[in-house]
């Protein structure tokens, strides 16, 4: 059995899969540092104990040195490569790359790989099988398979990040099995919504931590700050939803994740939705993933296995 962590800077992220198997167990957990009672219950529950423990860490070097302590056992801490598993990494310097969205891009392909191959199956009508997908609006979850589009993956954590993966140019990106190629040109990084929250409070004399539902015009201060940060969230996915239609053609697939979803989720499915009416395209579907990162590190520990 093989231990997978992912350590954000706000919450460590711990799964486990049987050396082996295809993906991970899916009895994740997240928990804050001081809350790690709870992750040595999770872990004291597991069926057997771990032979090892593959993560990666972006909060420092005392979290990893706790994480070691905790799981009993050194973590063997995955940096961000250069290409990996048929996905190459369009940093000018890959190992600069935060090795959670390098984790969560090897994870996002092992999902667009197989929304295709079962769509390929359906006769050409995609789905996610494993997560479930929010529609825009009442438009069903499937849309017509096009090889071309690119996926597009926003992580809602302490920082935003939106990644996207476009379908590599035939031989340069393909995996090992000859699996489709993807290539990571590059994303975007801005404070994530509590963090954009926050910032507003602590950086000024009068604005409250604000606590309220985005509206079209805000009428007073709290609601003002909940749709301004929705908004920019919304509107950055948006940014490179667009960046992605222009480049391949095709509308991107959206997958989203992150403890702050919540708070844009009907800010960016609203302007999703009116992109796609403004632009003629039919509503898309917008795939919710629970932890990518662990899914790409659940990949690379298949991988190591062979
Ligand atoms: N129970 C919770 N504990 C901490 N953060 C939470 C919780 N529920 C939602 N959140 C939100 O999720 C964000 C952290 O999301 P997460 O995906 O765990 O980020 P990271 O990977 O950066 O640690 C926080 O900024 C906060 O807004
Ligand atoms: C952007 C991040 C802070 C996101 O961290 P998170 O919100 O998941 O805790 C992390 O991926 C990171 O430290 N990246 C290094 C810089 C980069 O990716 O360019």
């Amino acid at each position: 059995m093989i231990l997978l962590v992912d350590a954000g800077n706000t919450r460590i992220k711990l799964d486990w899969m049987e050396a082996g198997n295809e993906g991970r167990a899916g009895r994740s957990i997240a928990f804050a540092l001081a809350e790690i009672d709870a992750a040595r219950d999770w872990l004291d529950a597991l069926p057997r104990r771990p032979s090892r423990a593959l993560g990666v860490n972006v909060a420092g070097e005392a979290v990893a040195v706790e994480l070691d302590s905790l799981l009993g056992q050194p973590v063997r801490w995955v940096k961000a490569g250069a290409q990996g598993l048929g996905v190459l990494n369009g940093y000018r310097e890959p190992a600069q790359l935060g090795a959670d969205r390098w984790a969560a891009m090897l994870g996002l392909a092992w999902h667009e790989r197989r929304r295709r191959a079962a769509a390929g199956h359906a006769g050409g009508r995609a789905d996610v099988p494993d997560s479930h997908s929010a529609a825009a609006g009442q438009a069903g979850s499937a849309k017509d398979l096009d090889t071309r589009a690119c996926a597009l993956l926003a992580i809602f954590g302490t920082a935003t990040t939106i990644d996207t993966l476009c379908p590599a140019a035939a031989a340069a990106g393909s995996g090992a099995g000859g699996e489709v190629g993807f290539e990571f040109p590059g994303g975007l990084i801005l404070p994530g919504p509590a963090m954009m929250l926050s910032s507003l409070s602590s950086g000024t004399a009068n604005l409250p931590l604000a606590r309220a539902e985005t509206a079209l015009y805000p009428t007073h201060t709290h609601q003002a700050i909940a749709t301004g940060v929705a908004a920019a969230q919304a509107g950055a996915v948006l940014r490179q939803w667009l960046a992605g239609l222009e480049q391949c053609g095709q509308p991107p697939e959206l997958y989203v994740s992150g403890g702050g979803w919540p708070a844009v989720r009907d800010e960016t499915l609203r302007l999703l939705a009116r992109a796609c009416a403004g632009l003629g395209l039919a509503e898309q579907a917008v795939h919710w993933l629970d932890a990518p990162v662990l899914d790409g590190l659940a990949c690379l520990a298949s991988q190591a296995e062979e």
